[in-house]
């Protein structure tokens, strides 16, 4: 099957000499959700920019739905949603024209059942008449999003769709996205969350300093990274761990009061039951129990500490 977006090579160095984006290689499969990571001025902007033809690439090429973004930008652009990270709404204008307005910038004709369609997806159809101004921060961001599937793209951007919102909302974004997906819309997004990329893609790609560090299944990589750890803390110091306890990946503080444990948060068994259980029977007793999830932090620190192959998937 051909990918829906090719990306072949694609660098871009901007005219203050900065590399944003080093050789970038990834291809996209039409209904997928892939999440970009990385910390700030990693290049995920650039990188979306560049596929949605606001910034002009140095290097390489990207095909979207087989259309080159700079030979054929026309096709392209028509198969492209782009929700920026920034709002931006006519405060004035009614949510209703905002997004008959942007089908027209597309050249698009008006077609109101399917805006109708749109805004009740994404529970703004109430709101149709309400000027932009008026709306909280969470119908705001719906709003562009509205703007942004107002011309039936077949690959939508979120760029960063979470950033500085709360709890309650960013929940609220997931189950839009989820709500997308069930359509069979590509979706490109960016996040600083691990727990995001987690909750919503199918694939998470790694970015730092414009290089593509790798691209997996988020299935995968969290079953490599998304570990915890659990640290016991024991009432009597231990001098060594018991050696029915050996071979079981316990680690004992220098201090001999803590012990720490590393376990796959997905895997069925996580074998936690039993080792309490275990301590219990050499006779430790445990004063107290908390448990770490390995953070984005943390992820990057063991991708950018060694060096891996880019992956092309
Ligand atoms: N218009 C520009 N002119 C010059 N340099 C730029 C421009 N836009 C971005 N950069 C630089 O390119 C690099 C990548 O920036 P980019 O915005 O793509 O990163 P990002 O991963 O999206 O970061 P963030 O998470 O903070 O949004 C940074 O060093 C940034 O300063």
């Amino acid at each position: 099957m051909t990918a829906i977006i090719q990306i072949e090579n694609l660098s871009k160095q901007y005219g203050s000499g900065t590399k944003a984006l080093s050789d970038v290689s990834l291809d996209i499969q039409e209904g997928e959700i892939i999440a970009l990571l990385g910390p700030n001025g990693a290049g995920k902007t650039t990188l979306i920019s560049v596929i949605c033809g606001l910034v002009v690439p140095t290097g390489g090429t990207v095909r979207v739905g087989g259309h080159d973004i700079r030979t054929d930008w026309r096709a392209a652009r028509k198969l492209i949603g782009l929700v920026p990270q920034e709002i931006a709404l006519e405060p004035f204008e009614k949510v209703m024209n905002c997004v008959r307005f942007t089908r027209g910038l597309y050249g698009e004709g008006p077609d109101d059942a399917y805006i109708e369609q749109v805004l009740r997806s994404l529970a703004l159809w109430d709101k149709r008449d309400a000027a932009t101004r008026e709306l909280s921060g969470g119908m705001k961001r719906r709003v562009l999003i509205a703007k942004a599937l107002a011309h039936r793209p077949k690959v939508l951007f979120l760029d960063e769709p979470t950033a500085g919102v709360d709890v309650a909302l960013r929940r609220e974004m997931w189950e839009v996205v989820d709500r997308l997906r069930r359509e069979g819309v590509t979706i490109i997004l960016t996040t600083h969350y691990l727990e995001e990329a987690e909750e919503m893609a199918d694939r998470i790609g790694v970015i730092n300093h414009g290089r593509l560090l790798l691209v997996r299944p988020t299935s995968e990589l969290m079953g490599e990274f998304g570990r915890k750890t659990l640290t016991i803390e024991v009432t009597q110091p231990l001098a060594a761990i018991p050696d029915d306890l050996a071979g079981r990946g316990l680690h004992l503080s220098p201090d001999g009061r803590s012990l720490t444990y590393d376990y796959d948060t997905r895997a069925d068994r996580t074998g936690i039951a039993r080792l309490l259980g275990d301590l219990a029977g050499q006779g430790i007793m445990v004063r107290d129990v908390s448990t770490r999830q390995s953070s984005l932090e943390e992820v990057f620190m063991t991708l950018v500490s060694e060096p891996r192959q880019e992956v092309t998937a």
